[in-house]
């Protein structure tokens, strides 16, 4: 199958350089250094599972050279989401699947406005890897889960056989992919914004009585949250997300406390602030994350001037 990744970094990367591996015919949209040296030198990955490395690879900044593919996996950030969707547009044929990994419950509308929602299939990863330098991708822990959608999508099955045939992801598709969506939205929502505003390692939050306390609240304030938009978190949730948080690596963070602690752009909008727009929506307090909002807004678009 002929497939696109737009947007090929921590997440986009990791899965194209896999599938390539495992033999499919993959185009890597990039731009910048990173878009020169995959031209240049191909795509590295360096991983507890293993380190690969492709030499060569299909990579361009422009998705009109590409034309139609079979699969578009859609992977740039949220704030980068509607232009990104606005270019794929010459990519995507009438039999097309567009499948986005980003986090957040907000994917799948923005793609629609660009593409035909029919076409649109979410999913919800679980797995940390980003870009350590151009042509390199960094996983930093073993997890490889993804849930999509589109069981009865041609497209969906030929991506689930070839991702059986790759390494490093283990996938699992269904029918309707809101209950794993939201899931990841309330687990991440107050993962991203405990780790990102306490600038620590969930180890060490949980150990602090008030730390934990925010992580809790933060976590109700997303059950009330879902369960208001009829998607109520399933029995045992709570346990599930404590002994996550312990589980962990100490020092594990959220990507988005990574993003911030690096000076770049943050997807706080898409998290706590959809978490905080909800509440206002549905009358429904959310001090926690209104909080992280308020307080992260600042460095939304970055670090700011000083
Ligand atoms: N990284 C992780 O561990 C996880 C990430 N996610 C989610 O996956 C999504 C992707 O995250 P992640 O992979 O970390 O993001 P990255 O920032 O690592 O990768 C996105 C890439 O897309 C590029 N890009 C954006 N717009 C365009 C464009 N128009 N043309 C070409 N390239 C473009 C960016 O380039 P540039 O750098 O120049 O902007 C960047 O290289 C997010 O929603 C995130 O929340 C989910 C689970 C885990
Ligand atoms: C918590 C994690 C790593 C799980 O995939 C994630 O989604 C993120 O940090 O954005």
């Amino acid at each position: 199958m002929r497939i696109a990744v737009m947007g090929s970094g921590g997440i986009g990367g990791y899965i194209g350089l896999r599938l390539q591996k495992a033999g499919e015919d993959v185009t890597f949209i990039a731009r910048g250094e990173h878009l020169y040296v995959m031209r240049s030198r191909g795509l590295r990955l360096e991983s507890p599972l293993g380190n690969v490395s492709l030499p060569s690879v299909n990579a361009t900044d422009d998705p009109a050279e590409v034309g139609v593919v079979d699969l578009v996996i859609f992977t740039v950030k949220l704030y980068d989401s509607e232009e990104a969707a606005a270019a794929i547009v010459p990519m995507v044929g009438p039999k097309t699947t567009v499948l986005t990994l980003q986090n957040g419950v907000d994917g799948v509308d923005i793609l629609a406005r660009s593409v035909p929602h029919s076409q649109v299939v979410g999913g919800a990863i679980y797995m940390s890897t980003y870009l350590q330098e151009p042509g390199l991708i960094k996983q930093i822990s073993g997890m490889t889960q993804m849930t999509i959608g589109g069981r009865s999508d041609l497209m969906i099955a030929a991506f689930r056989d070839a991702c059986e045939r790759a390494d490093g992801i283990a996938l699992q598709v269904v029918d309707d992919v809101d209950p794993a969506l939201w899931m990841k939205f309330v687990t991440l929502a107050a993962f991203a914004g405990g780790t990102s505003l306490m600038r620590s390692g969930i180890g060490a939050i949980i150990a602090d009585p008030e730390g934990r306390k925010f992580m809790e609240q933060l976590r109700d304030e997303g059950m009330a949250i879902a369960a208001a938009k009829g998607h109520p978190m399933p029995e045992g949730f709570v346990q599930q997300t404590t002994s996550l948080w312990q589980m962990l690596p100490p020092e594990t963070q959220s990507s988005m406390a990574s993003d911030l602690q690096r000076g770049k752009r943050i997807e706080l909008e898409w998290l706590s602030g959809r978490m905080h727009a909800l509440g206002q929506e549905l009358g429904i307090p959310t001090p926690a994350h209104t909080a992280v909002y308020r307080a992260l807004h600042l460095y939304a678009n970055g670090a700011p001037a000083r």
